[in-house]
């Protein structure tokens, strides 16, 4: 899995990853036709993942639906109820700048040896909440970097990267009425080595072309997805000809 999302990004792409948020899915047959676009206008992966209120029996549900599409299912974890053998990978992420040490290692300790048995890959990557920060924010008791703060983001990208993490994601939090902006994907792009994931707020084409060209490697939506599913495929199509020096 990490090699398949690294190859894609050296081949110089930035890659769109689809969030299927299970605890906003009420009609099994709409995701599977909603899905089947996202895959057919080139989404590299389905993020599965929520917030609030998602049983391992939904998300189970939505793994299988989603296994008819050839490319990659990751579990994008709010806490340690969503782990599934169904997953190709799971994003095993360290909320790095929350207050509460169970986001930061108490989580990740918990769930460590059930990954093991499962033998579900990981994508050691930091999650790092920005501004708005929305229900993450909340939930993880988050310190948020503030949007301008590029400073602070660069900091713990490289602490991120010092302690041997792959991705870090600047997150904005879902539906953030303002995205993480794309002076700070270029700083932390020019200042560290980690793969930047931006998410939170990107709802059309032109901000995610912005935070494409500043040096983002991947693009997560989930909320235009559920609201605006032609508009997330105006979105993957964008950055699908999308070609970045590496
Ligand atoms: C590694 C494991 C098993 C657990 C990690 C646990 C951590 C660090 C969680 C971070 C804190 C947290 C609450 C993350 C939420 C990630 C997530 C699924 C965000 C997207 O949620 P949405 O459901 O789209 O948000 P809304 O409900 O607001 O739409
Ligand atoms: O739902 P949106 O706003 O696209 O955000 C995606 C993801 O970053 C949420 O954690
Ligand atoms: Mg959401």
């Amino acid at each position: 899995m990490r090699n398949y999302i690294k190859s894609l990004i050296d081949e110089g792409r930035v890659l769109h990853f689809s969030l299927i948020d299970p605890d906003k899915v009420d009609d099994l047959s709409s995701l599977y036709d909603v899905s089947k676009e996202l895959y057919e206008h080139g989404t590299s992966a389905f993020l599965v993942g929520g917030t609030l209120g998602v049983s391992s029996s939904k998300l189970d549900a939505i793994l299988d639906l989603l296994d008819d599409f050839p490319i990659p299912k990751i579990i994008f974890p709010s806490n340690i109820n969503l782990i599934s053998q169904k997953a190709d990978a799971i994003f095993f992420m360290s909320l790095l700048n929350s207050d509460d040490l169970y986001y930061v290692v108490g989580a990740q300790v918990a769930a460590a040896p059930l990954i093991k048995k499962l033998e579900l890959e990981t994508l050691p990557t930091a999650y790092l909440i920005v501004g708005h920060g929305g229900t993450a924010a909340h939930v993880g008791r988050a310190r948020v970097i503030p949007y301008d703060n590029v400073d602070l983001a660069v900091a713990y990208s490289l602490a991120a990267q010092y302690m041997g993490m792959e991705f870090v994601y600047l997150e904005a939090g879902s539906g953030a009425p303002e995205t993480v902006r794309p002076e700070m994907v270029q700083i932390v792009k020019r200042f560290s080595s980690v793969n930047v994931i931006v998410g939170g707020g990107i709802r059309s084409p032109e901000r995610a072309l912005e935070l494409a060209r500043a040096g983002a490697n991947i693009i997560v939506t989930g909320n235009v997805i559920e609201r605006d599913p032609h508009r997330a495929i105006s979105i993957i199509e964008s950055l699908g000809k999308v070609k970045v020096r590496e």
